[in-house]
């Protein structure tokens, strides 16, 4: 069987990733979207995640429990290992990724595909200090950090997400059939 997608979802910090990805999966029932395990306080919003402590991250890490892991924002992601199962099952797996863990990622996964999600600066500035899980001064620092390039020679598709969230989803969902990627 042809192993499923990997879609990694990526872009500067409130430009939607985890509520494009929420509308993908309600329009996509069969896409399966993975669940990260991150440092980071319990129930703090905008996606549901595995909340561990910093100890508990590198205890799994050095089990092998992450297909991929990395650092940001002062806190670790990582993609539990079972992701491979699922795309051995043929599954297309959705996934909130890093910039920064692409290429390893490229490297593992034989179906790889990059979902990459823009909105301006502008937009950007509102929508985290809407969001209001951040502070003022983490907010500055993920905004300096919005324009990093992405890495050469992967496949990536650009889906905009300036306006209304139904038309990002509903175009994101018509990028996304296996016939037009
Ligand atoms: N198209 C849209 N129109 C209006 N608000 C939006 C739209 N897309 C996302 N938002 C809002 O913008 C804020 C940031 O969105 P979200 O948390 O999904 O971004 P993110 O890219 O996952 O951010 P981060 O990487 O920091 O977790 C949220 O409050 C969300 O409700
Ligand atoms: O800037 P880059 O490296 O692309 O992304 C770094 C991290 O920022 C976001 O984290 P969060 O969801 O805002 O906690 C991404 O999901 C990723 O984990």
């Amino acid at each position: 069987m042809t192993q499923g997608r990997l879609i990694a979802v990526v872009g500067p910090s409130g430009v939607g990733k985890d509520s494009v990805m929420a509308g993908l999966c309600e329009a996509m029932p069969r896409l399966h979207l993975v669940r990260r395990v991150i440092t980071r306080a319990p129930a703090l919003g905008g996606e549901d995640y595995d909340a561990v402590s910093v100890s508990q991250f590198e205890d799994l890490a050095e089990n092998g429990a992450f297909a991929v892991y990395w650092s940001a924002h002062g806190l670790h992601y990582g993609i539990p290992i079972t992701v491979i199962d699922q795309l051995n099952t043929g599954t297309d797996c959705l996934v909130n990724f890093s910039r920064k863990a692409l290429v390893e990622a490229a490297a593992i996964f034989p179906n790889f595909l990059v979902l990459n999600i823009s909105a301006t600066p502008q937009t950007l500035a509102h929508r985290l200090s809407a969001r209001g899980r951040e502070t003022e001064e983490e907010i500055a620092k993920r905004l300096a950090e919005a324009n990093k390039p992405l890495p050469a020679g992967l496949h990536v598709i650009h889906l905009a997400n300036d306006g209304p969230i139904s038309q990002t989803v509903a175009r994101g969902v018509a990028l996304l059939q296996p016939a037009s990627v």
